[in-house]
């Protein structure tokens, strides 16, 4: 398989290129399984969360282990928003997203007691991958849906030209 050299915070991981869309070839991180890459990333965006965040939030899968160790860093709680909806969620904020990156559209679910987590917060957005920036719209909206204020959108990786401003520490090529 063809790999692509990817590296952040100082550590370098050679990931297979994928081609989600035919003509458009894009490397595939994961930082599923890969401690020493979540933690550099974590490092990494440190900086970039700003002052006075109170909350940061998230989306399933791959950004979880990457906001978990960035909020044990800090000393702050976080908040995930699943892509499935869960039997046990009471009254969930229903978010649509529509991600060019995967072609498809999806939807976000945050139960109602992780939605109140949010209520009157400065919550700060955090990403492994922005690309479109829909995810990260999505996102936004469920927080202001939850009576949350977003204060800051960062991402480890940028690939392409998002819809909105996010920080962010590397680069990812659409080859
Ligand atoms: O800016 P966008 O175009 O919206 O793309 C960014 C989204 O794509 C990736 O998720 P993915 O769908 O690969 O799911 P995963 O996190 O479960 O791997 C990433 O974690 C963001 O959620």
């Amino acid at each position: 398989m063809e790999t692509y050299p990817i590296t952040i915070g100082g550590v370098t991981r050679h990931v297979p290129l994928i081609e989600p869309l035919p003509g458009r070839r894009i490397p595939l991180v994961e930082f599923l399984g890969d401690p020493e890459l979540v933690r550099a990333a974590a490092q990494a965006l440190k900086p970039l969360v700003p002052a006075g965040t109170e909350v940061l939030f998230t989306t399933e899968t791959s950004p979880i282990p990457l906001t978990h160790v960035l909020a044990e860093e800090m000393g702050l709680p976080y908040v995930v928003a699943r892509r499935r909806r869960r039997p046990y969620m009471e009254d969930p904020i229903i978010q649509e997203v529509q991600t060019l990156t995967l072609g498809v559209g999806e939807v976000l679910w945050l139960d109602r007691r992780f939605a109140e987590k949010l209520l009157n917060q400065k919550v700060t957005l955090i990403s492994d991958v922005v690309s479109s920036g829909e995810t990260m719209k999505a996102m936004e909206r469920m927080v202001l849906r939850a009576g949350g204020r977003v204060v800051g959108r960062i991402a480890a990786f940028r690939q392409g030209t998002p819809a909105l401003e996010v920080l962010t520490v590397a680069e990812l090529p659409v080859l």
